[in-house]
C-alpha cells in the first residue's frame, strides 16, 4: 500500500521537473504517463490532483516555502519541486494527514539524495507543521497579492485589472484553479442527446445533458475519451465555448464553409454536422500532420462534407477564387489565456510581448480570408483568449482597414438563449467563470452586399 502511494508522488515529482524543463504540456504528459504505466482509477486520481495541484499554485508555494529556505543557498530544483508537492498536500488535501505527506517527502528525498538532503526536506517541513506559513496579507500591494493568492504572473493580473476591473480579474484567477469540466458534443447526425446520455450510463458513465448548448453533454463521472461511444464516433470532445463558434457561423444546408485554421477539426466537423445536402466545409492547417488530424476526427465521426488541406491560410487569397464561400471561420492561434486551467503551466511561460506577435499574425489571416467571402456573407473571428488586445482590438483594426465589412447584428438570433446576455456589438466575451467553460471570444461580421 505505502509503495504504491510513494509511487505516485515519485511520478508527480518526474513530472513536473520535466514540465519545468519545458520538455512538454501539462496535460499531455500526464495522459501519456497514465497511459503508458496503466495506472490504476484511484493512482490517476492522485496523480492527476498533485501534479495540477501544485502546478495551479506553484507561485503560492514558492512564496509559502521562501522564510523556510536557506537565503543564498540554492537547493536543487527536483528538491524545490518536492517542497512544493508536499506543502501543497499538507495546506490543500485535507484527506491526507501532513505527518504521511512529510513521511513519503523524506523517504523520496534519501532515495534520490544524501542525508544532507532529506533531512533539510524534513527540517524544512516540520518546520512548516510547527510554524505555519506567511500571511499573504503581508503582501501590501493588491494586484502583487492577487497575483501571488491565485499564482499568475503579475504582468497578466495588472493586464487585466486594467481591461475587466479587480472583481472580475479576482473571479477569473480563482477559477482557473480549479479543475475543468470535460464536456462532449454528440453528433446529431448519429444519435439523440438523450439516446447518448442512455449510451454512455449503461457504460457505466456518469453525464448530464449541458444547460447551455443543445447538444452538448457534461461527464461527472469517468473520461469520455475512454468510452466506446467515442470510438463509435458518437462523441467528439469539446468545450462548451467552443461549441458557440458553430452556432455564431449559423450554417444552412448546401453552403460551402471556409475554416481557416481547423486542426485538430473540433469546429469543423461540429459545423460538418450541421451541414447537409451539398454543403461543405473546406478545413485548413498549416502542416500535414495537423490536417490528418482533422481527417481522423471526420472518419471516425463518419462525416464526408470536409475537405481537409495543408495550407498557411495566410496565402489562401492565392488559392482560392475571390467571393466563392458563404461563410468563413477564423478560430485564430492565440495566446490561450481562456484555457489556462487546463494547461496550468502555461501560467509560467507566456510572456507579454507573444501577444503582440499573436495580434499581426491574426491581422494577416483576417486580410487574406476576407477576399474570399461572398457578399452578405459571414465572417466569423474567435480565438480562447480572454485579452482585448487580440480580441476587440484585433477586431476593430479589421474593421478599419476593411470598409467592405459591418458587424453583423443578426448574431444574437443564432447563439443559445443562455449566452445571450453576454452579447454586445455583434460579439461575445465568455470569461471562464460565466459558466464554467473555457474563456472565450466570439465576433461576427458581415461582408456587405
Ligand atoms: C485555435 S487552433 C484551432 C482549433 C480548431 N479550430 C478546432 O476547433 O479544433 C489554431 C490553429 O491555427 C493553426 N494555424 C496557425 N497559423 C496558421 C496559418 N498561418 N495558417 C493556417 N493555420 C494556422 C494552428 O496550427 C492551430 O491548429
Amino acid at each position: 500500500m505505502a509503495a504504491k502511494t510513494k509511487n505516485v508522488r515519485e511520478t508527480a515529482l518526474e513530472l513536473l521537473e520535466t514540465i519545468e524543463k519545458n520538455q512538454a504540456y501539462s496535460n499531455l504528459l500526464l495522459n501519456h504517463t497514465i497511459e503508458k504505466n496503466k495506472l490504476p482509477q484511484k493512482d490517476i486520481g492522485l496523480l492527476t490532483e498533485l501534479v495540477y495541484g501544485t502546478l495551479q499554485r506553484s507561485m503560492t508555494l514558492d512564496y509559502f516555502l521562501s522564510p523556510f529556505l536557506k537565503k543564498g543557498k540554492k537547493a536543487d530544483p527536483w528538491v524545490i519541486h518536492l517542497l512544493k508537492l508536499t506543502v501543497y498536500q499538507m495546506l490543500y488535501l485535507d484527506r491526507i494527514p501532513d505527518r504521511a505527506a512529510i513521511f513519503e517527502a523524506v523517504e523520496i528525498a534519501k532515495k534520490r539524495g544524501h542525508k544532507g538532503i532529506s533531512s533539510m526536506v524534513n527540517g524544512v517541513l516540520r518546520s512548516i507543521q510547527r510554524e505555519g506559513v506567511p500571511s499573504l496579507e503581508e503582501i501590501k500591494d493588491p494586484s502583487e497579492r492577487l497575483a501571488i493568492e491565485t499564482s499568475h504572473p503579475t504582468w497578466l493580473v495588472k493586464r487585466w485589472l486594467d481591461q475587466f476591473g479587480y472583481e472580475k480579474t479576482k473571479e477569473m484567477c480563482e477559477i482557473n484553479l480549479t479543475a475543468p469540466l470535460q464536456t462532449a458534443r454528440v453528433n446529431l447526425t448519429r444519435m439523440t442527446r438523450d439516446d447518448c446520455i442512455k449510451h454512455l450510463e449503461s457504460e457505466g458513465f456518469k453525464v448530464e445533458a449541458s444547460p447551455i448548448i443543445p447538444e452538448a453533454i457534461r461527464a461527472l463521472k469517468g473520461n469520455l475519451a475512454h468510452s466506446s461511444a467515442f470510438k463509435e464516433g458518437l462523441l467528439t470532445i469539446q468545450d462548451e465555448s467552443s461549441m458557440l463558434a458553430a452556432y455564431a457561423l449559423g450554417v444552412k444546408e448546401d453552403e460551402t464553409i471556409l475554416d481557416a485554421c481547423a486542426a485538430p477539426g473540433g469546429k469543423s466537423t461540429h459545423i460538418a454536422e450541421k451541414l447537409s445536402g451539398t454543403g461543405k466545409v473546406i478545413s485548413l492547417d498549416l502542416h500535414e500532420h495537423k490536417v490528418k488530424l482533422i481527417r481522423d476526427n471526420a472518419s471516425r465521426l463518419g462525416l464526408r462534407n470536409i475537405e481537409a488541406s495543408a495550407m498557411d491560410s495566410r496565402n489562401a487569397s492565392g488559392s482560392f477564387q475571390p467571393e466563392t464561400v458563404d461563410r468563413i471561420l477564423l478560430d485564430a492561434p492565440c495566446s490561450g489565456l481562456g484555457v489556462m486551467r487546463r494547461k496550468p503551466d502555461m501560467k509560467y511561460t507566456k510572456r507579454e510581448k507573444d501577444l503582440e506577435r499573436l495580434v499581426q499574425i491574426q491581422q494577416e489571416l483576417l486580410d487574406s480570408v476576407a477576399p474570399l467571402l461572398k457578399k452578405g456573407g459571414i465572417l466569423v473571428y474567435s480565438t480562447c483568449t480572454v485579452d482585448k488586445g487580440e480580441n476587440q482590438d484585433s477586431v476593430a483594426a479589421f474593421l478599419q482597414r476593411h470598409p467592405e465589412f459591418e458587424f453583423d447584428e443578426s448574431l444574437i438570433d443564432r447563439m443559445p438563449a443562455a449566452v445571450r446576455p453576454l452579447i454586445t456589438n455583434s460579439s461575445l466575451q465568455v470569461m471562464p467563470q460565466d459558466f464554467g467553460s473555457d474563456g472565450f471570444y466570439i465576433a461576427s461580421l458581415r461582408k456587405k452586399v
